[in-house]
Order: C-alpha cells, then sequence, then structure tokens
C-alpha cells in the first residue's frame, strides 16, 4: 500500500466549512455578539409579537412587509393552492403508513416539483424570478395539507377540508385537528413558524442553495433542503428534544439521566449551536409562547423538567438551548406528534429556503470547492 499524501503539504481545511463565509445575503442577519436575528433588517422578536405569518413570508420573499392589498393578495392565493391535491395524496398513500413523515413531506414536494416542471428541459424548470416566486407562494400554501394528512394518516383518520374563514396559521391547526383551535394556540404557533422561517446560511438552506447554483430547479432545491434539515444535528432536533425528555420522564431524574448521557458522550439534543454560543436569539420568544401553553394546558409537570433540563446542563457544560428547545414541547401541547415537529420547521422554512434560491439565481456562481487529497500517491493497477 503507498503511503498517504502527507498532511503536512495540505493547505488549510475548514471543517464543516466552520467560519467559512460562502457568499453574501440581504435576507437575514444573524448576529452571535449581539444575540440578535434580523429578517430583511426587522427584528425577528418584534415580528413575532406583531405579525401574522403570512407577512413575514411576503417580507422574505419581497424584502419589505406588505401594505393590506398586498397581503389581502398572498392570503387569497394562499387560499386557492391549500387544499391536498389527487397526486399527491395518491404519492403519500402508497408509503407505509409507519414512514417518517419528513420521507413524506419531501416525496410530495417531489410530487409538486414533478409536476409543476411537466413538459419544461431541465434548463426550462429553473424557471425566472415572477414563476420562481409564484412557485414559492403555491408551496408555502400547500405545506400544511401534506403535513396535517401525514399525522392524520398515522391515526387512520381522513383528510381535513381547509377552511376559508381562517388565515393560515388557524386553517393548518384546523387540517390538523378538525377542531377549532384556540387563539392563544393559534399565537404560539404563528409565534413559531415565523421563528423557524429563516437563519442564513444554515446545512438545509445551503444544500438548497447549492442544488441551486448548478441552475437545477427550486422544487429540487427544497427537496434536498428538506433531506438536510431531516437529520437531528439539524431540524430533527426538535423531534429528538421530545424524546430525550420522554425519557427522562420528571424533573427530579435529570442529575441522574444526565450522568449517565455525558458519560455515555451522548449529545443532548435542543443544546448547542453552530452560530451562537451564548444562546439561540430565537429562544426567549418561543419560551414564552411556550410557557403560555403551559400555562393553559396546566402542564406545569412538563415546564419543571424542561427547566431541571435546561440549567442542570447549562451549569455543567456552559452549552445553551436552541430554538428546537422550547418548539419542541410546544408543538408537544398543541397537540402535533413527535414525529410532525420537523415537518412544521419545513413548512416554516420554506419561506426562507425560497427566498435563497430567488437570491442565488439572481447572482449565480456555481458552488464547488476543494477538497485536500489524502488518499494513496499515484500507483500502478496490477494487471
Ligand atoms: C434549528 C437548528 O438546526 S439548531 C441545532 C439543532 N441541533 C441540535 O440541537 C443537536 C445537538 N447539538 C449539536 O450537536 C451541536 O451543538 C451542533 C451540531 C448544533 C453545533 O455543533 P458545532 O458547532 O459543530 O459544535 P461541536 O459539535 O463541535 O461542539 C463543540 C463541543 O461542545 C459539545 N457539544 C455541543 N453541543 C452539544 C450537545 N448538544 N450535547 C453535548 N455536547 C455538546 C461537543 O461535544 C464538543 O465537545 P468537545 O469539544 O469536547 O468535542
Ligand atoms: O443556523 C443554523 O445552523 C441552524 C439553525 O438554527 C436554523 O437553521 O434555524
Amino acid at each position: 500500500m503507498s503511503q498517504p499524501t502527507g498532511l503536512a503539504e495540505q493547505p488549510e481545511v475548514r471543517k464543516g466549512l466552520a467560519g467559512v463565509v460562502a457568499d453574501v445575503t440581504s435576507i437575514s442577519k444573524v448576529n452571535p455578539e449581539t444575540n440578535s436575528l434580523l429578517y430583511r433588517g426587522y427584528p425577528v422578536q418584534d415580528l413575532a409579537d406583531t405579525q401574522p405569518f403570512e407577512a413575514v413570508a411576503y417580507l422574505l420573499w419581497h424584502g419589505e412587509l406588505p401594505t393590506a392589498d398586498q397581503l389581502a393578495e398572498l392570503r387569497a392565493t394562499e387560499r386557492d393552492h391549500r387544499a391536498l391535491t389527487d397526486d399527491v395524496r395518491a404519492a403519500i398513500d402508497l408509503l407505509p403508513t409507519d414512514a417518517h413523515p419528513m420521507d413524506e413531506v419531501r416525496t410530495a414536494v417531489s410530487v409538486i416539483g414533478a409536476r409543476e416542471a411537466a413538459g419544461l428541459s431541465a434548463l426550462e424548470a429553473g424557471g425566472n424570478p415572477e414563476e420562481n416566486l409564484a412557485r414559492s407562494l403555491r408551496l408555502f400554501a400547500a405545506l400544511p395539507a401534506i403535513v396535517a394528512y401525514g399525522q392524520r394518516r398515522r391515526h387512520g383518520q381522513d383528510v381535513v377540508a381547509p377552511r376559508d374563514d381562517l388565515d393560515y396559521s388557524a386553517n393548518f391547526l384546523w387540517m390538523t385537528f378538525g377542531t377549532e383551535p384556540e387563539p392563544l394556540v393559534v399565537d404560539a404557533f404563528n409565534r413559531s413558524m415565523i421563528l423557524y422561517a429563516e437563519h442564513s446560511f444554515n446545512a438545509s438552506t445551503f444544500t438548497a442553495r447549492v442544488i441551486t447554483s448548478t441552475l437545477s430547479d427550486l422544487h429540487s432545491a427544497v427537496v434536498g433542503a428538506i433531506a438536510a434539515l431531516k437529520g437531528p444535528l439539524h431540524g430533527g432536533a426538535n423531534e429528538a428534544v421530545m424524546e430525550t425528555l420522554a425519557e427522562i420522564g420528571s424533573a427530579d431524574r435529570v442529575p441522574a439521566w444526565l450522568d449517565e448521557a455525558l458519560a455515555a458522550k451522548r449529545k443532548i439534543m435542543g443544546f448547542g449551536h453552530r452560530v451562537y454560543k451564548h444562546g439561540d436569539s430565537r429562544v426567549p420568544t418561543m419560551k414564552a409562547a411556550l410557557d403560555t401553553l403551559v400555562e393553559h394546558y396546566g402542564r406545569r409537570d412538563l415546564a419543571d423538567l424542561y427547566g431541571a433540563l435546561e440549567s442542570e446542563f447549562v451549569e455543567r457544560k456552559g452549552i445553551y438551548p436552541n430554538l428546537d428547545y422550547p418548539s419542541g414541547p410546544a408543538y408537544h401541547l398543541m397537540g402535533f406528534d413527535t414525529a410532525t415537529f420537523t415537518p412544521l420547521f419545513v413548512a416554516a422554512r420554506v419561506t426562507g429556503w425560497t427566498a435563497h434560491v430567488m437570491e442565488q439565481q439572481a447572482a449565480n456562481s456555481l458552488i464547488r470547492p476543494l477538497s485536500a487529497y489524502v488518499g494513496p500517491e499515484e500507483r500502478t493497477v496490477p494487471r
């Protein structure tokens, strides 16, 4: 066996692209020093306090908040495309009922993409800015019915038709549970959608931009982004948080559980972040929404467990919760299955992903980094 190439001769490698600035963006600014997150210049917590999610989607796509007329127009189009279509339902129904809901959502977006690009060459499918804006809005409108049907199918329940008298968040909850949602729950859900909508060059968004950079189409980029988001180091953490809390069971068991988990070098899901090292800017807003739900549903036990794990882990490791930590239990209290949590993240993040797809298309350069080769030197093939 020939010797591997000497590492000493290699250029500097930034493992995981940590600290690498890959491009510019005007969509959001993550600032770990001030622990702030801006969407198009607006603090995310202020958007969560004041805006419906549809207005934030508009902001991410267009760069400005909508006027009343622009919001009404967006909402009218959203209503036109919110029902589960037959092709998507048939594709989901082909999957095992215990398929992971992220696989259902990924498949559903693939089906929509094939429908939208039917008859187009790969180059044509890339589309122009106007077509991609329209595709983004239709996909945003279609996702709630897909996520809601996924949860219902696992419980042997049929589709609930959308209601035109309800806005995006209330209708999402209606299609999932088939009951009129309470305003307090709608408000907490709306906040979670806004907080999850966008976060600069995270792994799934970067995946979408890599795919877009090859001149592939918007739906292909979103399918790739969904695949990246599924992983527990990224969006899949909100699901894993709930599993962790269920495994621990109660607040008094936290210290012993943590002793074992840390001795086994387990990652504690919902804690830590590649960019924020002193706390995630979105956590206080989502934690406040969780507190409201805890109060509403009378679940002090869950709040105690949540608080005990947070304070014990922060004290021992100095690693803080990320957005997935409060959103997991919040979605649980709203009545979502644990496996549905990451698809909810998809429904929110599709706004940020598609905004990045359009930004990438507007100033494209093929994303193709270099690698430092550490395999065998050139050698002769045995004959
Ligand atoms: C919406 C989102 O996507 S937010 C992220 C959601 N993901 C999670 O919650 C998964 C749990 N967290 C993690 O795995 C990490 O914190 C990540 C992947 C999010 C960030 O990772 P990185 O920036 O690469 O940091 P890295 O993994 O190198 O961690 C640095 C050190 O802190 C430790 N650490 C970081 N997070 C955790 C954690 N959640 N539990 C235990 N230890 C942790 C690492 O083991 C490492 O320790 P070491 O230096 O002794 O090896
Ligand atoms: O930014 C990241 O790396 C992960 C994250 O918090 C997100 O995508 O919301």
